[in-house]
């Protein structure tokens, strides 16, 4: 049988909300054959032309800077290949991130088991903003600078992993987002993982009781958003003694975030680097 196949293309900086995009997609009732993926590289095989059309319309539609193409290809078996897409994420000697078709004993290595439904919001894992986030919790526990009674704020939360990661340590916490999808996807991956000590909110910092502080803060929103809102965030942090990880910062872009936070009397934080990005940790 000949098939279609549609490989697509996409920028390192879109890998993680692509796959959330693409899985949604599939979930929705295309009949997709087969699938393989490579970070960046996704390629689908359709029986149907009118779903290959489909997905190529709406990529092109939603995702313009994304490198789309459609060719014939003759056909093999492959049940249930689109799953690769989704690969564990191993984040240090702590947690271990997985689809939730994985299993715990065989795939998680012995390691926290961070199970992530894939969908439409960001965290799934694979993106450099969110391991160095995850690499931070990891280090942070390790050394003992947040303890497993620590309270966390997640501030956008995404698909909810970094609250996941922490609440499964111990920790207590609020995850918030402005993002209604997110709010839902965040609630549904504590759902899958009996995660019970983390409240989740639609909203902003302004939204949370003036003058609650939290033992640990994540932020992994962008460079000019933590800018804007460092005063409002580190009015939120414990101190002395609360630890702050900020993340979504372009190398380039990392001097202009830690001067705002200095300005406020915080000290020179340490870094985590991932390629292109940063990551700010302040810890005592
Ligand atoms: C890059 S994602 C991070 C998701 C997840 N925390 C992670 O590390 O993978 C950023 C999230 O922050 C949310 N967001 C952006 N600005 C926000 C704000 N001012 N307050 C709360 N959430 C915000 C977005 O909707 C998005 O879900």
């Amino acid at each position: 049988m000949k098939l279609l196949r549609v490989e697509i293309l996409v920028a390192a900086e879109q890998e993680d909300l692509f796959v959330g995009y693409l899985a949604q997609r599939i979930s929705w009732g295309w009949e997709v054959e087969a699938a393989e993926a490579s970070r960046t590289r996704f390629v689908i095989y359709f029986e149907k032309d009118a779903d290959a059309q489909d997905l190529v319309k709406a990529v092109r539609g939603q995702w313009p800077e994304a490198d789309c193409s459609v060719s014939t290809f003759e056909d093999r078996d492959w049940s249930e290949s689109w799953k690769e897409f989704f690969v564990p994420v191993r984040i240090r000697d702590t947690f271990m991130v997985l689809p939730p078709w994985l299993n715990s004993e065989t795939d998680a290595g012995g390691l926290i088991p961070l199970y992530i439904e894939p969908k439409m919001a960001f965290g799934t894992g694979h993106h450099a903003t969110t391991a160095l986030c995850l690499q931070a919790v990891a280090m942070l526990r390790e050394e003992q600078a947040v303890s497993e009674s620590a309270t966390f704020l997640d501030l956008g939360t995404g698909s909810g992993i970094l609250a996941l990661a922490c609440a499964k340590l111990g920790m207590t916490g609020t995850a918030l987002d402005i993002d209604p999808i997110a709010v839902d996807n965040a609630r549904e991956n504590f759902a899958l993982n009996a995660v019970e000590n983390v409240t989740v909110r639609r909203g902003a910092l302004d939204i949370l009781e003036q003058g609650r502080r939290f033992d640990l803060i994540l932020a992994n929103i962008l460079s000019g958003p933590l800018v804007h809102m460092a005063t409002d965030l580190v009015s939120h942090l414990q101190q002395p003694g609360g630890s702050l990880v900020l993340s979504g910062i372009l190398r380039d872009q990392s001097p202009r975030v830690e001067a705002a936070y200095l300005a406020l009397g915080l000290p020179t934080p340490r870094k985590l680097v991932q390629g292109e990005w940063v990551a700010l940790i302040w810890s005592s």
